[in-house]
């Protein structure tokens, strides 16, 4: 069965998605805009443990959506655990959200402000489920980590990315990318929000529990321009940051997961 088509266009783009994928006018789709003000504090949620020792990364390829970077996710060796999360969700993959030209490309925002590109890792719950594809459409079956990246000095790790991905410039080439450790990719606090949010691109499924990080990561202008020939955009923002929380740095001071104060 192949997969219904969409894309960012005018006909095909987050506009009309909705036509073959109702589930887009659910109550907990995803982007949304982060209004820092409104997150209420949560005392119980812990910080997050990124446990990315053992890499696991098998393979860079282009789905004509996004550039991913793929990993074993055959055992508990690339984990996220903690925060708002009630066990270890296993990596599964990442993948940018580019704007082209280093303009904004990332899909969340912050008080309106979009940052150069996002980084999704995505990780999913072995424990209750058998496999990706079911825990996708499952309500807590996703965790990923959202990581805003913004213009400014080179980053030293993102070279091996944006050289790999010139390897994968065109739909459905795929090239291997052994030995990478993502925590190379993380800013110094993992301070974060967390809501209960969907897929950003089609099946946009609403089983994504989203930790997005406050502190943005630092790449130069070029590596922010990445484009390949998937045509990457913004889905237009749906909702808003009502039902999010501000996790704390490596201490936990956190507040409990609060519904929005009307
Ligand atoms: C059941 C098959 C799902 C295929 C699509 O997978 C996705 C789609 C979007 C995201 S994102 N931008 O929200 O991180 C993560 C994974
Ligand atoms: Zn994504």
């Amino acid at each position: 069965m192949t997969g219904k088509h969409w894309g960012y266009g005018k006909d095909d783009g987050p506009s009309i998605w909705h036509q073959n994928f109702p589930v887009a006018e659910g109550d907990r789709q995803s982007p949304i805009d982060i209004m820092p003000q409104q997150a209420s504090h949560d005392p119980n949620l812990g910080p997050i443990v990124l446990n990315y020792d053992h890499c696991t990364s098998l393979n860079i390829c282009n789905n004509g959506h996004s550039v991913v970077v793929e990993f074993d996710d055959t055992d508990d060796r690339s984990v996220i655990l903690g925060g708002p999360l009630d066990n270890p969700y296993r990596l599964k993959q990442f993948h940018f959200h580019w704007g082209g030209k280093g303009c904004h490309g990332s899909e969340h925002t912050v008080e309106g402000n979009s940052y150069a590109s996002e980084l999704h890792l995505v990780h999913w719950n072995a424990v209750k489920y058998r496999s990706f594809g079911e825990a996708a459409s499952a309500p807590d079956g996703l965790a990923v980590l959202g990581i805003f990246l913004e213009t400014g000095d080179d980053h030293r790790w993102l070279h091996t990315i944006t050289d790999a991905l010139y390897m994968v410039k065109y739909k459905a080439s795929v090239t291997d990318f052994k030995g990478f450790n993502p925590k190379c990719l993380l800013p110094s606090s993992l301070h974060y929000w967390t809501y209960l949010g969907s897929l950003t691109t089609p099946p946009l499924h609403e089983s994504v529990t989203w930790i997005v990080l406050k502190e943005p990561i630092a790449v130069s202008e070029r590596q922010a321009s990445f484009e390949c020939s998937c045509s990457l955009g913004r889905k237009r923002i749906r909702g808003y940051a009502w039902k999010i929380t501000s996790g704390p740095p490596s201490l936990s001071k956190a507040g409990k997961y609060a519904p929005p104060i009307n």
